[in-house]
């Protein structure tokens, strides 16, 4: 091993490449970011067409597809399935919530948000 793990000697060569990479893991993470603010928009969106029309927050079939969809392209990308569907389902949850209180806002009368 050239690389050293006490701070201050490490190998500069070493120190450029993990800097490249994590440059490379940040703009990763504001793609991420990114992508995610446009799904709950869209999510939000669903929300309060749900809410108007009295449809329940969750679908699970609809869910199941996602799923089983989600699998899939992880396979063939090489990422690990169980954890693709677990990312899926805790995004999910949070947007089910936020269902919940679209309709609970919508029953209880308050202000209808432009979404
Ligand atoms: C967005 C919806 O509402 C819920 C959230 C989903 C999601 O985040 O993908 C999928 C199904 C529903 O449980 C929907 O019904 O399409």
């Amino acid at each position: 091993m050239t690389s050293n793990t006490s701070r201050g000697d490490v190998d500069p060569a070493v120190r450029e490449e993990l800097a490249r990479l994590r440059d490379s893991i940040d703009n990763i993470d504001a793609a991420v970011v990114h992508m995610l603010a446009e799904r709950f928009k869209c999510t939000q969106q669903v929300g309060h067409l749900k809410a108007r029309h009295q449809l329940p927050p969750a679908d699970p079939d609809r869910e199941a597809r996602q799923i089983a969809r989600l699998r899939t392209l992880a396979e063939n990308a090489k990422l690990d399935p169980a954890f693709a569907e677990k990312f899926l389902n805790f995004i999910i949850a949070e947007v089910i919530r936020h269902h919940e209180s679209i309709a609970e806002d919508a029953v209880n009368g308050a202000a209808p948000t432009a979404n």
